[in-house]
């Protein structure tokens, strides 16, 4: 359940061509090299929408627009849940500028394939179905 103390963090399941881009996390220690959805946490006072589109502005170097949250809420740890919403490619080429070593556009068939940060498993399957549709 989310209370006043919750903080969520938005993850963007970037859809673009057929795939989507998934982040390999530079930092810090416990979670570097696993594999991610690009965000961060909201702001008190932002919307995860709105959370979403500034963290892949400065965390990527684009413009994105947020599209649907996928249903779940799945928790990080004490205090904090991960929301994921899927979200399309406006301006720009993705480049990993800050808190990411490695970016990488994945299919439906790839998913499996980069080693996910364990919350983001959950929502593997809806982005797959996506991808999927899209095709
Ligand atoms: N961004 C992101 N974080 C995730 C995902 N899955 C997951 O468990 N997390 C965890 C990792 C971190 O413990 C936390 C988000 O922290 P963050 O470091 O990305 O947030 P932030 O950019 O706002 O960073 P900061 O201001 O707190 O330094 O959520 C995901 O798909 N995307």
């Amino acid at each position: 359940m989310t209370t006043r103390e919750t903080r969520i963090v938005v993850g963007g399941a970037l859809l673009h061509r057929g795939r989507v881009l998934a982040a390999r996390r530079s930092a810090p220690a416990e979670t570097a090299g696993r594999w991610e959805f690009p965000g961060g946490k909201a702001e008190p006072g932002e919307t995860p929408a709105q959370a979403l589109v500034r963290e892949l502005r400065e965390e990527l170097g684009i413009e994105a627009r947020a599209l649907e949250r996928i249903p779940g809420a799945w928790p990080v740890r004490a205090g904090l849940e991960l929301h994921i919403w899927t979200a399309e490619l406006l301006a720009g080429t993705p480049a990993p500028l800050q808190d990411h070593s490695e970016l990488r556009w994945l299919s439906a068939a790839e998913l499996d394939q980069v080693d996910w940060l364990d919350q983001d498993r959950f929502a593997l399957p809806e982005v797959s179905r996506r991808l999927t549709e899209a095709a």
